[in-house]
């Protein structure tokens, strides 16, 4: 039923183990209860996903937020994503439980999935680079105090390579009888606002483990679990150390494209060509292919920046500097890019913005979701609030009070009152944008390309302005309109621009 091959090499890093898990009706499984440490963005579909897949095995996602777990069990679910109501709805209480009854959900549970946050360090040695794994840890400390039997424990999390041996070495360290651990490394590669959508259909399920028959059983078990709706050719299976890394180049790789679209498109916006023409150009090309190819105010979300800095920490302790510069390089263009769109709104509105109305479009990273972790929406308004504009916002998904704290946090502002009084959050778009001086889009939401822009034109402060960061809308029906339009990576009709009092030249 099991096949290994050993296909080079002595030493860990270098071997590659391939495992033929075989048919799914062929196995005797022994995954009856899944725990999920964590119930956040990942936890939560994730493991909706597999109740639903898998409706003989219970699965349990604990937190230690009381109210997340709440929201959780209520209607109204802690995170927006298309498609995750009716998945829960349908699971939920059936063989999907929701419990900050940690230990219990441990103790019981053959398979246990880290699924917990592991943001970049604030304070000490790798400050602002280094994965801080302060609650991968405390996951891993709690499971070795509480845990009884043979454990399976999952690396979801997105940790530094190597971060396994951590886990086990403290899962070991208690060496109470009859107590076992096989640790694995499953990253996951789901996308906010597709999530559901990518567990369904995963491009590749990717699984590391141990180079032992122990550590090969264990793969086995995980990959029984995906086989219920993910063919086997679509499950790959590693050393921990490359599905460790195989996931911070993912990311690495997909940031690497946006911020090379978006270095072309101040080239763009210098010369006269346009970056959609260019992009489309280069995407045609199959062995570059189109995805990941939209030039943008900048990339967001929890992951990208965060993953990228780890692999530049990871490459400077191991010596690797060059290495370490090259990743460094993506995270510095997509700094660039949100600069340059924020001081392009600053310069078009006559370089000053102070008492200004401005209106600023979406809020969350991206389309499709209330999250709102590095979104460039927080830069662009950090940049207008820093000149003293007063800020209309409106995003459809993301709370206000999500905003106020994002707007008011300690890296954004010193003065959390002064942000308070300069910021009105709107539940619609068009008393949003009533009386305004400037739009600013900064996500791409479908419901903005379709607003009724004549009815937002009249109501505005003239000359009226729209600064379209995510290049959705119809430029040419705005300019006919009559707004003053400006977008990334292509000139528009020529805006008065006055870069200094008294100098106005044409962009
Ligand atoms: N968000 C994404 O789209 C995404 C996609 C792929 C991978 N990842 C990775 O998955 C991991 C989780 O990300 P997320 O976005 O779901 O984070 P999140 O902040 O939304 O959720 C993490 C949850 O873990 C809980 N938690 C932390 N320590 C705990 C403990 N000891 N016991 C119980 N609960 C605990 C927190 O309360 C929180 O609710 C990260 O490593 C991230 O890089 C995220
Ligand atoms: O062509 C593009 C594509 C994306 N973006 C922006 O890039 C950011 C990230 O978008 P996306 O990757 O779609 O969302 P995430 O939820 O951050 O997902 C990424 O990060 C996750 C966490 O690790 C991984 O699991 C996913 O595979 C990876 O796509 C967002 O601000 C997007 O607006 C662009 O500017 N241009």
């Amino acid at each position: 039923m099991e096949s290994v091959h050993l296909i080079s090499g002595s030493q860990p890093y270098v071997n590659e183990v391939v495992f033929d898990c075989g048919m799914l009706d062929d196995k005797k499984m022994v995954i009856k209860k899944i725990c999920c440490i964590g119930a956040g963005y990942v936890g939560g579909p994730t493991c909706s996903v597999i109740a639903l897949k898998c409706p003989e095995i219970t699965v349990t996602v604990v937190d230690k937020s009381m109210d997340r777990i709440a929201q959780w069990n209520s209607d109204k679910l802690p995170i927006y994503e298309p498609g995750l109501d009716e998945v829960v709805r349908e699971c939920r209480g059936r063989n999907l439980i929701f419990s900050t009854d940690i230990e219990t959900a441990i103790k019981e549970a053959d398979l246990i999935f880290i699924s917990v946050n592991t943001p970049t360090k604030t304070f000490g040695n790798g400050k602002g680079r280094a994965a801080d794994l302060k609650y991968v840890e405390g996951a891993a400390r709690m499971i070795a105090e509480v845990a009884t039997g043979n454990k399976i424990v999952v690396e979801k999390s997105t940790v530094p390579v190597r971060a396994a041996e951590s886990i086990l070495n403290i899962l070991r360290a208690n060496n109470r009888p009859g107590v076992s651990y096989q640790i694995l490394s499953n990253p996951e590669f789901l996308a906010e606002g597709t999530a559901i959508d990518d567990l369904l259909k995963a491009d590749r399920v990717l699984i590391g483990g141990e180079d032992t028959p122990e550590g090969h059983a264990a793969v086995e078990e995980l990959c029984w679990v995906y086989e219920h709706w993910i063919s086997r050719t679509n499950i790959i299976t590693t050393n921990t150390w490359s599905s460790e890394l195989s996931k911070l180049a993912a990311n690495a790789f997909l940031a690497q494209r946006i911020s090379s679209i978006n270095s072309l498109s101040a080239v763009c916006e210098a010369t006269g060509a346009d970056i959609s023409e260019v992009a489309r150009a280069v995407g045609l090309d199959s062995r570059i292919g189109s995805k990941f190819l939209q030039a943008s105010v900048g990339f967001g979300g929890s992951c990208f920046q965060k993953d990228i800095l780890n692999l530049v920490y990871i490459c400077e302790c191991l010596n690797l500097p060059e290495v370490a510069a090259y990743w460094q390089q993506v995270i510095d263009m997509n700094e660039y890019q949100k600069s340059r769109f924020s001081t392009k709104v600053v310069e078009s509105l006559f370089n000053t913005v102070s008492g200004k109305q401005i209106t600023l479009l979406g809020f969350a990273f991206k389309k499709d979701t209330g999250d709102t972790r590095e979104s460039p929406a927080i830069h662009v308004a950090k940049t207008l609030l820093d000149e003293g504009a007063k800020l209309h916002i409106y995003d459809p998904k993301v709370e206000p009070s999500q905003i106020v704290d994002d707007l008011t946090h300690p890296s954004v502002t010193e003065e959390p009152e002064s942000v308070k009084n300069s910021i009105t959050i709107h539940s619609d778009p068009y008393t949003a944008t009533m009386g305004t001086h400037a739009i600013v889009l900064c996500t791409e939401w479908d419901e903005f390309m379709v607003l009724d822009y004549e009815r937002i034109y009249k109501g505005m402060m003239k000359p009226a302005h729209i600064f379209d960061g995510r290049k959705i809308l119809d430029h040419d029906r705005l300019i006919k309109i009559g707004f003053q339009v400006q977008t990334i990576g292509k000139r528009l009709a020529r805006p008065l621009i006055t870069r200094t009092w008294g100098s106005p030249y044409q962009a």
